[in-house]
């Protein structure tokens, strides 16, 4: 593993006017993480997120993707040094298949996208790309199926990869498995686990069943503050933790 994190956050900072809605958060991201930032409703998860990829600017603090600092680039400039993420809302194409919908957004990677009406099969290697990244996303079965036939489980999973199609370095997923019957949420999870060690992950997620499972270590934050981080034994062992938060949840 590489010495320096993947991701690297200092005294991150975000305010809407009176409320300080992520609070001085410092956090490194090793190389090959499977980490979960866990938290109450409203504890600032996904305003966190929104400040990783761009889509929010922090009042103050620090955001660096390897050893570059990415604090004052928009979104788009971070994508390109290897920083994507999936929504917790469903953000696919009803009617195109999956095969159609990865290939658009590996093309548009390539900067493509402008001229993809010419004809699928016109990019054999985009098309290559995309049938492997559907066998490893456990789609490939589905890969002619239009999205809105799909199961809710398999869309979330075309979700992912979709995100992987811009080939990131750092991967960010808000509630991957949000909605899914329990059965198919393992999967999600069963898939991102598997990914190559070269990948970063940071997931939310509040099923403590598959935080605790797929997690190798999991962030806690609390009013928008890191109340603690360690390994899934260790937050398991924390009383404060449990207090805040996980209650009587059996983990
Ligand atoms: N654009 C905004 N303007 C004002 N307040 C905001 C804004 N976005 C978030 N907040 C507030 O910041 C706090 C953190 O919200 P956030 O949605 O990040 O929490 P969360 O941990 O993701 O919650 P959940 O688990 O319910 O998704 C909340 O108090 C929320 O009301």
């Amino acid at each position: 593993m590489s010495a320096t994190p993947a991701l690297s956050v200092s005294g991150l900072t975000v305010a809407f006017g009176g409320i300080v809605a992520v609070n001085n958060v410092t956090l490194d991201l090793p190389v090959g993480a499977r980490s979960a930032l866990i938290g109450p409703n409203g504890a600032g998860k996904t305003t966190f997120v929104n400040l990783l990829t761009g889509t929010l600017k922090p009042t103050a603090g620090t955001i660096r993707i390897g050893d570059k600092d990415v604090t004052r680039l928009d979104t788009r400039a971070r994508t390109k040094l290897g920083l994507t993420r999936t929504f917790q809302i469903n953000t696919l194409f009803p009617h195109l298949t999956p095969l159609e919908s990865v290939s658009l957004a590996i093309a548009e990677r390539e900067d493509k996208g402008g001229i993809w009406w010419r004809r699928l099969g016109g990019f054999g290697a985009i098309r290559d790309e995309a049938e492997a990244l559907l066998t490893q996303l456990r789609l490939i079965e589905h890969a002619r199926t239009p999205t809105n036939e799909l199961a809710y489980g398999k869309q979330r999973l075309l979700e992912i990869a979709l995100a992987l199609a811009a080939k990131p370095r750092i991967l960010l997923l808000d509630e991957p498995a949000a909605g899914i019957p329990a059965g198919e949420s393992r999967e999600v999870f069963e898939v991102v686990d598997a990914l190559p060690d070269d990948i970063s992950v940071l997931f939310i997620e509040h099923d403590m069943q598959l935080v605790f499972r797929f997690a190798r270590r999991i962030v806690v934050l609390t009013s928008g503050a890191i109340l603690t981080e360690g390994t899934p034994d260790e937050i398991r062992a924390n009383e404060e933790v449990r207090a805040a938060y996980l209650g009587g949840a059996h983990v």
